[in-house]
């Protein structure tokens, strides 16, 4: 992991946010250095989201400040905080259906205006961090797993390089009842040792397969990683830190070690 820099990647103070004139966001501090994984944890309806999408442009800031490598970003558009460095893999992941997976990687390169050896090089990195959308170029984004389309997702906001990656719930869409199943076995999970009991399980080798790539990303590009995530395993599997939210502010956060069950008990469970 690289040592964090003085300046963090993202770092947000007394961030505010108001939808439909309800106050969504009530004033609370997160940072993510670089080469780190964040993990924003909590119950559904408590303000995840729309701190992504405060961060990204996606809805304006009433109060309180966002910084990109300490640069204030909070009043520019989504557009130009995304050339600043900040790719958004949102909810739900946004790919195209009846695109190929080649297809939706070149989008993404039309969309950022990246050409020539710089698309070539942008799609290689793609490639080495997801062999697997190699072996796929020529498939419908639709007919993919859940696993896979979040990787075509997540290689596509790779695209622009980005200082931060912020991913929107990437275990969503791998089936729940494997993903209960998984339950501690996660935790333990080695994605370099897998025994054949867990290669046998799709879902599990899809999840095994996200944590294995934010694992890159973190080592190999120094990339700020903050995810929205309800499944407390994965997070203690992937994250350096956490902060737990609840109605609109931080009651919780610590390196993913002081994530323990009880503090899952208080602050994260229905
Ligand atoms: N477009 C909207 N109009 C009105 N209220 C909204 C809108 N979007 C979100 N909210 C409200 O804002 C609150 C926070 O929503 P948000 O989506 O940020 O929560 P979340 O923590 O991401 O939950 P989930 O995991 O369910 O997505 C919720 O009470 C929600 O009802």
């Amino acid at each position: 992991m690289v040592a964090p820099s003085s300046t963090p990647v993202l770092s947000i103070t007394a961030l505010e946010t108001d939808i439909g004139g309800s106050r969504i966001l009530r004033g609370f501090d997160l940072k993510v250095d670089a080469g780190e994984v964040v993990a924003l944890m909590g119950r559904n309806g408590v303000g995840k989201t729309t701190t992504l999408r405060s961060i990204t442009g996606g809805l304006p800031v009433r109060a309180g400040n966002i910084t990109l490598a300490g640069q204030p970003i909070h009043r520019l558009s989504a557009d130009a905080r995304a050339r600043l460095g900040i790719g958004y893999v949102p909810q739900g992941r946004d790919i195209f259906p009846l695109l190929t997976v080649e297809e939706n990687l070149r989008v993404g390169l039309v969309v950022h205006g990246i050409k020539g050896k710089a698309a070539a090089s942008a799609l290689g990195r793609v490639y080495d961090l997801f062999p697997v959308l190699k072996e796929m170029l020529s498939r419908k984004g639709g007919v993919l797993s859940g696993g896979q389309q979040q990787q075509l997702a997540i290689g596509r906001a790779l695209l622009t390089n980005p200082k931060l990656l912020i991913l929107d719930e990437p275990t969503e869409g791998i089936q729940p009842s494997i993903i209960d199943q998984i339950g501690d076995t996660l935790k333990k999970l080695k994605v370099s040792t897998r025994t054949e009991e867990e290669q046998t399980s799709e879902g599990r080798k899809e999840a095994a397969e996200i944590m294995e790539a934010v694992r890159k990303l973190r080592e190999e590009h120094a990339l700020a990683i903050l995810l929205v995530e309800q499944y407390v395993d994965f997070c203690r599997e992937v994250a350096d830190r956490f902060y737990a939210m609840d109605r609109g502010t931080i009651t919780a956060s610590g390196a993913i070690a002081a994530l323990t069950d009880e503090v899952v008990a208080t602050h994260l469970q229905v």
